[in-house]
Order: structure tokens, then sequence, then C-alpha cells
């Protein structure tokens, strides 16, 4: 079942084409990165997908299908997120429950079930014990598990993810990519995950997609590596 179709995608900053006729799909239980080198308009791609960006030319959707009655929902991390700053006033806990109130439109109070979705998403990422903190407290990569808690509480069947793992050390990587990896073969979630990580994600997922410069192109240009898509 797709649930990210893009389709002779082009876009443009200005004047200048930053992608070029781009084509993919990710498909529910299927876990994909996206690599490229610095610049290589990652980031740009997902926005596309997102619908934060338009293309120019083609087309980028997810699937308007139903899934159990309900609409197909997307958790999205942006990059840097963790830059929140020092000041940041909500603890830990609520910043994860604040995804469980985007999981569900109609809920009014959080009941047994939404802290222990809660309770299960931070002791995922090990930061249950940090569940008091104030968010502007932790380091970088505490505040990146506590945003990746956070989509795990609001349970999405589809995760987007630009660089999720910046800030966080190699045992707390690989325990994530396993997470995402169960997450996508034993729920069948749809995953797509920028990284510039690829040597240690590898063993972990199903597909890589590569974003190449396009040697034909005047401009700064990059569209996909077919022969990458494995
Ligand atoms: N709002 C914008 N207006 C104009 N150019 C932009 C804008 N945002 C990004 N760019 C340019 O588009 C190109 C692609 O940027 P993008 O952030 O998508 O790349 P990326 O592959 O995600 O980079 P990185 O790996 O460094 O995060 C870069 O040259 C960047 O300077």
């Amino acid at each position: 079942m797709k649930y990210i179709e893009v389709k002779d995608l082009t876009f443009y900053y200005d004047e200048e084409p930053v992608l070029q006729d781009i084509n993919f799909h990710i498909d529910s239980g299927e876990f994909v990165i996206l690599t490229g080198e610095n610049g290589a308009a990652k980031s740009t791609l997902i926005r596309n997908v997102l619908g934060l960006l338009h293309p120019a030319k083609g087309t980028a959707e997810i699937s308007k299908i139903n899934l159990e009655d309900k609409k197909l929902r997307v958790g999205y991390i942006p990059q840097e997120i963790s830059s929140f700053n020092a000041g940041f006033p909500s603890t830990v806990y609520e910043l994860v429950a604040s995804g469980r109130y985007q999981q569900n439109r109609w809920l009014r109070r959080l009941n047994k079930k939404d802290h222990d979705h809660i309770k299960k998403a931070l002791e995922t990422v090990n930061m249950w014990s940090f569940r008091n903190h104030k968010i502007g407290e932790l380091s970088g990569g505490q505040k990146q598990r506590v945003c990746l808690a956070r989509i795990f509480a609001a349970d999405p069947d589809l995760f987007i993810l630009d660089e999720p793992t910046t800030g966080m050390d190699e045992k707390s990587r690989h325990d994530f990519y396993e997470l995402l990896q169960h997450e996508a073969h034993t729920h069948h979630k749809g995953i797509l995950m920028i990284t510039h990580d690829h040597e240690d994600v590898s063993e972990y997922i199903d597909r890589h997609i590569k974003l190449v410069r396009k040697e034909d192109s005047q401009w700064r240009c990059f569209s996909m590596d077919s022969c990458n898509e494995l």
C-alpha cells in the first residue's frame, strides 16, 4: 500500500531549480532513508511531500486512504528540533502528552490508556526518569529523544523524520533504528528518514534513496540516483 508517492517532481527556489525529475514511493511496512551531500535539498524534498512547499512540476502526495476508518496519520520531526531554548517551560511529560492530544483530536482529558502510551514512549527512548524535568534543562541529545517520544506517543502510521538522531550517542541511535524497523515490519508503519548516518543504519533499513548532483545542469541541482534505490 503506497503511503507516499512522488512523481516527476521539479522544485525551484527563486529562479533556480534545486530538485529535478524526482520519482519515488514509500509503502506501508517500509523503512527507507533519504541521503545526499549537505545542501542536496533533502529537507526541501520532504517539505514538498508534507505540503509545506509546492513543486513547480509533478506531484508529491501522501496517501488519502483511510485505515480502520481513520485517515492516515503522519508524524513529522523537523531538523534541529532539539534546539528548544533554555527557557522552554514545559516538562518532558507535558511535551510528550501534547503528542497524545494530537493523536486524537476529540480527546478532552488524558485517560489511563493515554498515560500508558506516554510512559511507554518515554521508556522507549530511555527518558522516563526525566519526566518531571523542564525541556530547557536537557542536553541536545536528550531533547531529541523527548521529541521522538512525542511522535511515538502520537502513534502515527507514517513517520517523516529529518535527521532525528542528531546529538544522540551510538547506542541510542542503534536502539532507535531497531525500534523504527520494528514499527515498520511489525506494525506496518511507513518510515522516511533523512540521515547522514547511512553506515550505522544500513542493517535496519529496507531501501536507500540518494539525491545526487545533476551533471548536465548549470545550477546546483539534484536528482535521484536510480541505481541507489535498492
Ligand atoms: N527558503 C529558501 N530559499 C532559498 N534557498 C533555500 C531555502 N531553503 C534552502 N535553500 C537552499 O536550497 C538548497 C537545499 O537546502 P536543503 O536544506 O533542502 O538541503 P539539505 O540536503 O536538507 O541540507 P543539509 O544536509 O545541510 O541539512 C541549499 O542550497 C539551500 O541553501
